[in-house]
């Protein structure tokens, strides 16, 4: 061996130093492209020879050609640094020097943002490399264009699709191949390439992809040991082999042997392998040379300006090329069947995990886990500890186990609890062990039997460095653990407000994940509110957390601040626009319920804040009668309660006006405001029956207009004229709209009248002049101003009200400023009019638009018949229930679509419908 270093030596000096021409006959094997007549090979024992004739050999090559000095000592460095690795793989194992390896790029990936960065393409880079991609490949001939980078994009298809891949890539060869001979061509070219060729080609034959060596591990069966570059990550393959005898690969004289899957053997032989790092060039940019070797962009062999490749030496036409891998198997999160679904609960006693539990009994007990393990036969000959293997740092140790065959890195541990190697790791913190074990493919999304996934615990156990690292290892968001809550609750609940941060930048591609909800309906925000962390509060609501969703009970998040008893909290709800009164399913107010949790502060503030310690809950329960008869919180009540009332003794309630009619009307209609400090209204005069003040407006009165019977019965006949004017008396016995009355185009309605000979007590032509019986409310609503509503259920085809003001003409109507309380009378044949409340009315004025309204208005005819001024009269087009608002359609004017379109020209955000 030391004889041909030797003369390897020699002759790259005598080169070196004579600059002489290779000849052809020279050339060494590449690819198997073009065959030379003399291989070189170096014993692959020779590691440390190996190298020191290389660092000479470049160090040579450097002085030769007398290349700068600052570049001689950058060089320098990077082959000292190549050196050192290769002589402390010497005292190590084979598979000891591996797991260093990756040691070291573990480290490295998360040290080393350099690396990262380098490989994060801004979008100028790429333009300008896709715009390089269209330009012709012969282009490259051209000496001052040989290194030129191009960005090719190669799609591959590794293990899944073997036979495509390697048609396609046999394609791909060949065609290379042409374009390398089209290269040679050029007589420069081919000089300066074989001249600095002739540099090395005696010392190695660089890669070993090719080669086998009758190298067998002494193992029956191993874990692939190939180990993927993935853009900026390193993924260990892992796949099981089962060769018997069990050979061993490496992609050069300078990476340790392993032993490969077939797959990777495959790929090996493909040059996929680098052989400066021995990593598989998988996923990301790469360099590729002409003969179609991969290798890092940090990998190749730097010598003068050139990049030579790493497994050939070859520089004429190295390209960056974009590999992206598909696969048939895309990571699928399988939502996880509960076979059991408990019910949520408000609150969960911070208990450890019973595998936590369990550990710590074990250590208090001095007692083993690994008992355990070999009771249930999880290993028994390593007499591993999986919690010392999980507390410690030694990958090699985890490798063994492994090994062992008995566990799978993605297997249960039943004696844990269900969890995985990967859930103990993260309950311990060790970070370095997550990012070994996610490496391996560990499960990210395995429940153990808490149905908590490695994220989870690292949220709950506050392992923040393990969360960022699990989230930027791909860990679903929209898993859901107990009573279906996300991470997001749990950093909520917890009060980690850093993960929060992380979890809900991280889920920025999901809609509204602020907002999901959990089993009990609670949002993130709940969780914090309840457990009163008021910066996450303060956070969620900042990036849109909704402070008015509802929980299964009705409960909102003031609910749940007002239980936990966080009066900031509160405060910082209500400053949100959070209604102090709301109530949930059982009627409780936000009072009641910190009244009921004797939350004297929370109390306090609700109290300062004018809530409203009268509403009554379903138990038929003031917040007072909530708290016990002793204690601060009954006092602060009560004391509340008795400044109220003698507020409420001068006005008795919130009942402002005991009848805003002033008695003209048959029942009182009082006047409600429980929502601003707004009084009575009194611009306008109470009246009962339209009014004229124009000139304009001239009503026919002449008795020899109106049409009268003299109906014997109770006119409910068409023998009565005054019904046959109606098509037909369209009232029933009680005076309601028989059931056939078409409310949408509803016939005028010519009512009996002082000239008919009916009786007026029987008739049943006379409903609308009978004065109803109904009791009405005037009310404060909370965004339309006033309203009114009934105190008595209405039947539906009952005469309500009429609707009752000035009488306008059109014209007139047009000239006010205040078109609110218009209603077009709408008289399409003569000139129209318009009944105006604004200024003469009756309660009716106060009634608001609804698009699905409960009242109809419908035209009718009593003591004239002059069809340009009918009375409005308002007919309960369906069932209206106590308290419930009366609402008409505005009609066009008032449709959903123009309201909405004033308001959002104003800047109005006002209920319309
Ligand atoms: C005839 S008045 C009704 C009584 C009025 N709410 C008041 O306070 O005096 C009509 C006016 O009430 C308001 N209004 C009526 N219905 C509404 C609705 N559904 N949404 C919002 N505002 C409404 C509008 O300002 C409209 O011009």
């Amino acid at each position: 061996m030391n004889k041909v270093l030797e003369q390897m030596k020699n002759e790259f000096n005598r080169a070196v130093l004579s600059r002489e021409i290779i000849p052809e006959d020279m050339e060494i094997e590449v690819d198997g492209l073009s065959a030379g007549r003399r291989k070189v090979r170096v014993d692959e024992s020779n590691d440390v020879g190996d190298s020191n004739s290389f660092t000479k050999l470049l160090a040579n090559s450097r002085t030769s050609q007398k290349v700068n000095k600052n570049k001689d000592t950058k060089d320098q460095k990077l082959i000292v640094k190549r050196s050192s690795r290769r002589r402390s793989i010497g005292n190590k194992s084979i598979l000891q020097s591996a797991i260093a390896r990756k040691e070291r790029s573990f480290s490295d990936c998360n040290k080393s943002p350099k690396k990262a960065s380098r490989q994060i393409k801004s979008k100028v880079d790429e333009k300008k490399n896709v715009a390089e991609i269209n330009e012709p490949v012969l282009n490259s001939v051209d000496d001052s264009n040989v290194n030129r980078k191009r960005l090719k994009l190669v799609e591959q298809s590794f293990s899944c699709q073997k036979e495509n891949g390697l048609r396609r890539s046999l394609r791909m060869i060949s065609s290379e191949k042409e374009e390398a001979q089209k290269c040679l061509s050029d007589e420069e070219l081919v000089k300066d390439y074989l001249e600095q060729y002739s540099l090395y080609r005696e010392t190695s034959k660089l890669c070993c992809c090719l080669e086998t060596k009758n190298i067998y591990s002494e193992l029956d069966s191993k874990f692939c040991s190939a180990i993927d570059s993935f853009d900026e990550k390193l993924i260990g393959c892992s796949r099981l082999v089962e060769l018997k005898p069990l050979p061993m690969y490496r992609s050069s004289t300078r990476i340790p042997f392993g032993v490969f899957c077939e797959t990777h053997i495959q790929r090996l032989r493909k040059h996929n392998c680098c052989p400066s790092c021995g990593f598989f060039c998988t996923q990301g940019e790469f360099l590729q040379c002409k003969f179609k070797h991969y290798f890092h962009k940090d990998c190749s062999i730097q010598m003068e300006d050139k990049a030579l490749c790493p497994h050939c030496g070859d520089f004429t036409n190295n390209e960056v090329v974009k590999i992206k891998v598909h696969s048939l198997k895309p990571p699928v999160f399988l939502p996880v069947q509960m076979p059991y679904h408990p019910s949520a609960k408000m609150t969960f006693e911070k208990t450890p995990l019973k595998s936590e539990k369990r550990i710590e009994d074990d250590e208090d007990s001095g007692t083993s886990s690994t008992s355990n393990i070999q009771e249930v036969g999880l290993i028994k000959c390593d007499k591993v500890d999986i919690m010392d293997l999980i507390n410690g740092d030694s990958f090699n140790d985890i490798i063994k186990f492994l090994q062992t065959g008995r566990i799978d890195i993605r297997a249960k541990l039943a004696e844990f609890n269900d969890a995985t190697l990967l859930h103990l790791a993260v309950l311990k913190g060790n970070l370095r062990m997550v990012q070994f074990l996610t490496n391996l493919q560990a499960d990210l999304e395995s429940m153990d039997n808490e149905q908590s996934t490695p994220l989870m615990l690292a949220v709950t156990e506050n392992r923040n460095d393990i969360l960022k690292y699990l989230l930027a290892s791909g860990a679903q968001l929209i898993a859901k653990g107990t009573d279906g809550m996300t991470v997001l609750h749990l950093a909520a609940k917890c009060g980690n407000l850093e993960a929060c941060r992380s979890i809900v930048s991280a889920s920025f591609s999901i809609p509204n994940y602020v907002n999901y909800q959990d089993d009990g309906g609670w949002t993130p925000l709940v969780w914090a509110c309840e457990h009163g962390h008021i910066d996450i509060v303060k956070y969620l609501i900042s990036k849109g957390a909704d402070i008015d969703l509802r929980d299964v009970e009705y409960n909102v998040a003031l609910h749940w601040a007002a239980f936990g008893g966080h009066s900031d909290i509160v405060e910082l709800l209500l400053r949100n626009n959070c209604n102090i009164n709301i109530l949930n399913v059982h009627g409780d107010t936000p009072l009641h319920i910190c009244a009921r949790e004797e939350k004297y502060d929370t109390v306090v503030t609700l109290l300062s804040r004018n809530a409203n310690v009268f509403i009554i809950n379903r138990n038929n329960e003031t917040p007072l009668d909530c708290v016990s008869n002793e204690g601060m919180c009954y006092d602060a009540i009560a004391s509340y309660i008795k400044k109220q009332r003698t507020y409420v003794n001068k006005k008795p309630k919130f009942i402002i006006s005991n009848d805003i009619s002033r008695g003209r009307e048959k029942n009182p209609i009082q006047c409600y405001n429980d929502v601003d400090e707004e009084e009575e209204p009194r611009n306008y005069h109470y009246i009962k029956q339209n009014c004229v003040s124009s000139d304009n407006v001239r009503i026919d009165l002449k008795v020899s207009t109106v049409r009268s019977c003299s109906c014997e019965d109770r006119c409910s006949s068409l023998d009565c004229n005054c019904a046959q004017m109606s098509v037909k008396c369209w009232y029933d016995k009680d005076g309601k709209l028989l059931s056939e009355f078409n409310y949408y185009d509803p016939p005028l309605i010519f009512e009996c009248n002082d000239m008919c000979g009916c009786n007026a007590i029987l008739c049943r032509n006379r409903v609308v002049q009978k004065p109803p019986n109904p009791r009405f409310e005037l009310f404060r609503t909370a965004s339309k101003g006033w309203g009114v509503r009934a105190l008595t259920p209405i039947a539906k085809g009952s005469f309500v009200c009429e609707y009752v003001g000035e009488i306008l003409t059109d014209t007139e109507a047009d000239h006010r400023e205040d078109d609110s309380y218009l209603f077009d009378l709408d008289n399409k044949e003569t000139e129209s009019f318009c009944i105006d409340a604004k200024f003469y009315g009756n309660f009716a004025r106060f009634i608001n638009h609804s698009c699905e309204p409960n009242l109809n208005p419908i035209k009718i005819f009593i003591e004239h018949h002059d069809l340009r001024f009918p009375k409005i009269a308002l007919f309960a087009k369906k069932d209206i229930a106590i308290t419930e608002e009366l609402s008409f359609d505005y009609g066009d004017k008032y449709s959903k679509q123009s309201i909405g379109e004033i308001l959002e020209k104003y800047q109005i955000t006002n209920e319309v419908c």
